[in-house]
């Protein structure tokens, strides 16, 4: 009898690595089993490597991110590694990073289980970068895209670094997503290969003619020659160019997908799903009839953008900036009240005592508008805190009225009514910020008037092998 197929997928997120194993199971109603999955956190927040970037700046040291990814996929069992036949990537749309052709990194060839280490790279500049100020993109050329230009957003970050380090963009001559880079190491690619969905988010690309903006970007001095090609979601970027830890040289390898995108391929069981991922971000989306067009002409105060998926298809999507970010946020500045007045304790420590404070507080009046960093749509929105009560200043009152925020605050942007107008008959959750927090699973129940399931928290990670694992099901099919 064959070896079933095992395919391994990726999803490179803002806070953590996440890695998942999936195995062929014909018996099983959806057709495959999760042998085995690994998280890892990246933990890869560095300074800025332009000054002038600085305080807004989100940068990351990839070589950790990297680290995080090797020991992630080395955690996972040896024997199925060596079955992989395919391997399907994701990870944080929207950010940057630089490297030079066939200097991106180097493996580590002759160890008893190879990998690669980056070599003559950038930071990544994430999604979270806010260099960008609002004065700045307004001097931009205006996209011919129906999605708004955001700080955070690629081709924005490279417009940036053109006019405030011209010197650093011409050290590099390849540039991509965290997921694209990773993809083009596995694969040896000469150039990135980026897909519409990550295109979308770097924005001046057209979803409709599939093509950047070339005569716009052109003519503002743009540097083009970093821009990636572009192909569809679910094509095969390549083969391994190495064996990989256990998994053989020349597997199989996807383009890259928007982790947005993965973690709704996998919890979306029928098209009358919405799916609320809460990550370090936070999204909630519902699929689009095949044949949506959005308007190209985006309104930039409107809280719902429109997303490539699948065969040329769309999600609606509230994206909001302030997702488990807010929590980790609100964790670190506990931390360091702590510190100032002579206590250390662990963050995990801080979580699971708030978690734990706020579940046994079922309610509360305090109320919080979350949104330290704003929302695309409402720059100006920052966060606030209103109905204060001495009765109601526990740990359990404040992070009850936070998840609450969180889930109120994505809520205002895609409210019930429209997801029913939609056809929208359940939610269904992913991310591991929702996955490890009683309070805003309970909070995300109480919002939503549809049946609520949670799903795993490696969800992104799943959908990029599901991508791989079903489009070469369809190869073999008679
Ligand atoms: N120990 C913990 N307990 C509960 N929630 C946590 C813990 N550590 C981190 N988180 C939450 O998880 C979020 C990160 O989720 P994750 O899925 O790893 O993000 P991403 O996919 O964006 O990398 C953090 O922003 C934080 O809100
Ligand atoms: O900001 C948007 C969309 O504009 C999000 O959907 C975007 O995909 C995510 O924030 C990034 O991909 C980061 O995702 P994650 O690290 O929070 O999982």
């Amino acid at each position: 009898m064959a070896t079933p197929a095992v395919t391994l997928g990726i999803d490179l997120g803002t806070t953590s690595v996440k890695a998942a194993l999936l195995e062929a199971a014909p018996g099983d109603p959806s057709g495959f089993v999760v042998l085995a999955s690994c998280v890892r956190a990246t933990r890869a927040e560095a300074e800025a490597q332009s000054a002038a970037a600085a305080p807004q700046a989100r940068e990351q040291d990839v070589s950790r991110i990297i680290q995080a990814l090797n020991e992630c996929v080395a955690a996972l069992p040896q024997q199925e590694l060596r079955k992989v036949c395919s391997i399907g990537v994701s990870g944080q749309m929207h950010g940057v990073m630089f490297w030079k052709t066939n200097q991106g990194c180097e493996w580590t060839e002759g160890r008893a289980a190879p990998v690669f280490q980056p070599r003559a790279v950038s930071h990544l500049v994430t999604w979270q970068d806010g260099r960008c100020s609002r004065a700045f993109l307004a001097s931009l050329p205006q996209p011919e895209s129906h999605l708004s230009m955001a700080t955070g957003f690629g081709c924005a970050t490279i417009f940036w670094l053109l006019k405030n380090s011209p010197e650093f963009l011409k050290s590099y001559d390849a540039a991509g997503t965290i997921h694209d880079y990773v993809v083009a190491m596995l694969c040896g690619l000469p150039r990135p290969l980026m897909s519409d969905q990550n295109a979308a988010s770097w924005g001046y690309f057209n979803t409709q003619s599939q093509t950047w903006n070339m005569e716009i970007l052109r003519a503002s001095g743009f540097p083009v020659r970093l821009l990636p090609d572009v192909t569809q979601p679910a094509s095969v970027a390549g083969r391994t160019s190495h064996a990989w830890l256990e998994i053989p040289k020349g597997t199989q390898v996807g383009v890259a997908l928007g982790d947005l995108q993965a973690s709704v391929y996998s919890c979306m069981a029928q098209r009358t799903d919405a799916v609320l991922n809460i990550s370090t971000s936070i999204q909630l989306a519902a699929s689009m009839p095949s044949g949506f067009q959005p308007a190209q002409t985006p309104d930039p105060a409107a809280p719902v953008a429109y997303f490539p998926y699948f065969d040329r298809t769309y999600l609606a999507v509230a994206a909001s900036l302030n997702g488990g970010n807010v929590l980790a946020t609100f964790v670190h500045m506990l931390v360091q009240w702590m510190a100032e007045l002579g206590l250390e304790v662990e963050e995990s420590t801080v979580y699971s005592r708030m978690i734990q404070a706020a579940a046994q507080q079922t309610d509360t009046c305090l109320t919080i508008t979350p949104t330290v960093l704003g929302e695309r749509h409402l720059p100006d929105q920052l966060a606030s805190v209103t109905r204060i009560s001495s009765s109601d200043l526990s740990l359990g009152h404040v992070t009850r009225a936070l998840c609450r925020g969180i889930v109120q605050n994505l809520h205002s942007m895609l409210p019930s009514q429209q997801l029913q107008e939609w056809g929208v008959e359940r939610v269904v959750s992913s991310g591991s910020a929702l996955s490890r927090n009683e309070v805003l699973k309970q909070e995300v129940q109480r919002a939503f008037p549809f049946p609520v399931s949670f799903g795993q928290d490696v969800d992104a990670a799943v959908g990029a092998a599901l991508v791989m694992f079903q489009r070469n099901l369809k190869q073999e099919e008679p």
